[in-house]
């Protein structure tokens, strides 16, 4: 990529842990093999992902949102991959903006691949994300683990939502249930997902409470992840029989994640509201020549 060497900063959101690349003017080369070194947790700064942060008008993929969104979130999994959003990203990508004195405490407006996301810096620390509206798609799936040792293979019927990225959300009464999560979730039918999917798997805590695992797309079994969230209050809610668009109230679940906890609203309109921390928590330039 370069051999001069990378300015970074690393964050997190409920331990959905991040390499934050600053690139205003999109001049890096970020390879897929590149970001798969940055996050590698051995032989690299470790993370679930990148968070590149580019001028919306630098990026050939954001330019249209430039004068809406100044900032471009370029979210890379750890693999490599390009994903649409990534919710905890986004409020630690806000974080950092205001760290940096490209933002005040308030709004902000942050450009994804899925679209504008508006952030809110709260002076208690958290951050809210206006997560857009969550797309429930019709046709079973079913969500499969494989056998481990003396553990049978087993499957859940799953719910198909869409929040700018895919997800399918398996209600399961136990969170061990879901096994090592070492190897991906087999989703069927496959054409449900061309594209790949996050999945999560969820136990009820107590009324408008959840509690959740997920393996992500491209990153494996991580600690939180916030568009799996917003997908999962929702599918639990219409699973309660709860719809803000029926009753005319927002409605808010807690969803409890390995890392953390995250509030989850749902408005009337049917957008969705994600709060939760996000911490920038150490800074620094790798080895001249490493990546
Ligand atoms: N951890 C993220 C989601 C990141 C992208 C995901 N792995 C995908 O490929 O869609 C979040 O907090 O939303």
């Amino acid at each position: 990529m370069t051999s001069a060497a990378l300015h970074f900063l690393k964050g997190h959101g409920t331990e959905n842990d991040f390499v934050i690349v600053p690139d205003p003017d999109g001049l890096l080369d970020l390879s897929p093999a590149a970001v798969a070194r940055l996050c590698d947790r051995r032989a690299g700064i470790g993370a679930d992902g990148v968070l590149r942060v580019v001028r919306s008008a630098a990026h050939p993929e954001a330019r249209e949102m430039a004068g809406e969104a100044e900032w471009f979130m370029d979210y890379r999994n750890s693999d490599g991959s390009v994903a649409e959003m990534c919710g905890n990203g986004v409020r630690v990508f806000a974080r950092y903006l205001q760290l940096a004195g490209h933002a005040e405490a308030g709004d902000l407006a942050i450009a994804t691949r899925a679209g504008v996301r508006r952030a809110h810096l709260a002076k208690d620390g958290d951050v809210t994300v206006a997560m857009g509206r969550a797309r429930l798609v019709d046709g079973a799936v079913t969500v499969a683990v494989a056998a481990e040792g003396e553990r049978p293979a087993r499957s859940w019927p799953a719910r198909h939502v869409d929040m700018g990225n895919p997800h399918a959300v398996a209600f399961v009464a136990e969170l061990a249930d879901a096994g090592s999560l070492l190897a991906a979730p087999v989703c069927s039918p496959a054409a449900a997902y061309p594209t790949g999917v996050n999945v999560e798997f969820v136990v009820d805590r107590g009324p408008r409470h959840v509690a959740m695992r997920v393996h992500e797309r491209g990153s494996g079994e991580t600690r939180s992840c916030g568009t799996g969230a917003c997908a999962v209050m929702v599918a639990t809610a219409r699973r309660d029989g709860v719809d803000p668009a029926a009753t005319g109230r927002p409605e808010t679940y807690t969803v409890d994640v390995p890392g953390g906890r995250l509030l989850i609203t749902e408005n009337p309109d049917g957008t969705v509201e994600m709060t939760g921390p996000a911490v920038i928590l150490a800074e620094g330039d790798t080895a001249a020549g490493w990546l």
